[in-house]
Parts: structure tokens; sequence; C-alpha cells
């Protein structure tokens, strides 16, 4: 089969994005995984796949994998990127577009100056919704202790998918590469976890980095950033109107609080369109 596909980024958390309504696609994991390697095949941190409403009230349904094959419920990037993708390639002309994902329902707004606009939903503190089991709990901080490393306080969230955010005083290469793997993969996350590390500037500013699940380091991940913004937030750390700079650039985000849904807003950028035989 030869597969067309429009390679895509947000702020260089990169995809291959692939049209599912005008034709039917189905991949399997050793598919995902070849196209998904970077010398070998495409190369992307997630696949997107965009495909038709399973609800009447929904224009799209969006699948999501992560490139090593693994099927993900949200990804914050992706989904700016597929609102440009759709728009593009004539799947739609609305600028407000409804879709369906393995999680839930999110909401795409497409700003007259190209940037999109994601409602995210409402993220939840609640362990068992990452799920995480939990252990010594203060304010929402829980402490793990890491094999061979010491112990983190960290907040787990989930804005669809698990993320564990830690603050930190300062940022570096050496904290995301070894605390990073460690937190992702352990047993205290039954379904592994991206770790999102950040270090607050002041009240509307945040510098953030995000070790990803399955992937690794990403240039940027956008449920890590609500993740990261809303515990900031709930902590009494940050305003409800926050800028992140990521390695990739920035993403400003937006939480009224409990209930609430996050908004988040950021640019998507279209690379290159390509065919490759699968
Ligand atoms: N890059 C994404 C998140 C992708 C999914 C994540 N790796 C997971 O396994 O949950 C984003 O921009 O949100």
């Amino acid at each position: 089969m030869l597969l067309k596909f429009s390679k895509m980024h947000g702020l260089g958390n990169d995809f291959a994005v692939v049209d599912a309504v005008s034709r039917k696609v189905y991949f399997n994991k050793e598919q995902i995984e070849f196209l998904g390697d970077r010398n070998r095949g495409i190369g992307f941190d997630q696949l997107l796949i965009v495909e038709p409403p399973t609800s009447p009230d929904m224009d799209f349904r969006y699948r999501i994998y992560n490139s090593n094959g693994s099927e993900v419920e949200h990804c914050g990037n992706g989904a700016r990127c597929f609102a440009k993708f759709v728009i593009e390639k004539d799947l739609t002309n609305k600028s407000v577009i409804n879709v369906e994902t393995k999680q839930g329902q999110i909401q795409l707004h497409v700003q007259d100056d190209g940037e999109v606009t994601v409602d995210m939903g409402a993220p939840s503190f609640a362990p068992a919704d990452l799920p995480f089991d939990a252990t010594e709990k203060q304010d929402d901080l829980y402490t793990l202790n890491l094999e061979g490393y010491g112990s983190v306080e960290l907040t787990p969230v989930s804005v669809g998918n698990p993320h564990a955010v830690i603050r930190v005083d300062r940022l570096t290469d050496e904290i995301v590469s070894t605390v990073g793997p460690l937190v992702e993969s352990h047993s205290a996350f039954p379904a592994n976890v991206n770790v999102g590390f950040m270090e607050v500037m002041s009240r509307d500013e945040v510098n953030l980095r995000v070790y990803e699940r399955d992937v690794g380091e990403t240039q940027a991940c956008g449920t890590g950033t609500c993740a990261a913004i809303v515990a900031g937030i709930r902590q009494g750390w940050l305003n409800s109107k926050v800028t992140a700079h990521l390695l990739g650039g920035d993403l400003r985000i937006e939480w009224q609080g409990e209930g609430s849904p996050i908004m988040m807003t950021g640019p998507a950028t279209k690379v290159f369109e390509g065919q490759i035989y699968l």
C-alpha cells in the first residue's frame, strides 16, 4: 500500500498525519514502529489518524499512537496540527471543530492568525484516574521513592492522559534524563506516565520540559503543559493565564479552576507532504 501523509509539528513535537476519512487505513503495531523510525521510516513522536466520527454531533474522530505503537488518549500539540490538517485538506470549512478522542471530546478553535486554541476539557487530580497508586500525600504533592536516586515530590494530573508534574528550582538536562525514565515506568503508575519538570519563573511564566511516556523527551508536550500549569495554579504558585516556555517554543494556557476546561493556544506547522510504501 502506498500511504500518503503530512509531516507536521507543534513546537517541534512532530507528527505524521494520515487522512482515514477519504480512504480507509488500518495500522498494526509493527507498521507504526516502522513509520516512526527516524532512520528507516518517516520518523515522528506520534502518528495522528483523522477518521470519520462515530457520533452525529461530532465532526471527526482522532486517533493517536506513540512512535512505539501504543495508542494514547490525548495529544495537545497533535490536536492543533489536526485542526490545520483537516482545513488544508478541505475535510471541513469550520473554524470550530468538534472531535472525538479515545478519552472523550475536544473542541478546536482555529484563530484568524492561524494559531489554534484547544478546549482540552477539565483536568482530574484523582490518583485513580491516571492510574496512580498513591502513597504519602500533602496538598496534592506525593512523595515517590526512586531506586538508586532518592525521592521526588510530584503532583499526579490526568488531562485525559496521565502526567506527573515535578517542580524544580532549576531545569537541567540531568534531571530530565535521570528522573524522567525512573518516574515514567515506576510501578506506582501501572499504565506508565508522562513526566513534566517545571521551573516557575513568575506567577505568569514557567520553563517546562517533558519526558513523554513511550517516546522520551520531546521538544514540547501540549497535554504535559496543561497538566503542569493546572498543578501550579492549584498549588497557588501561578495565575490563571500562564505562558510556558518549552524547548520548541511557547504555549499559552488558561484555566479558571476546579471543573473548568483548560484552554491551550499555540501554533501548528506543516513541514512537507509525502508518501511511503507500507
Ligand atoms: N505529545 C503529546 C502527548 C502524546 C502522548 C503521550 N506520549 C502519552 O503517552 O500519553 C502532547 O502534545 O500532548
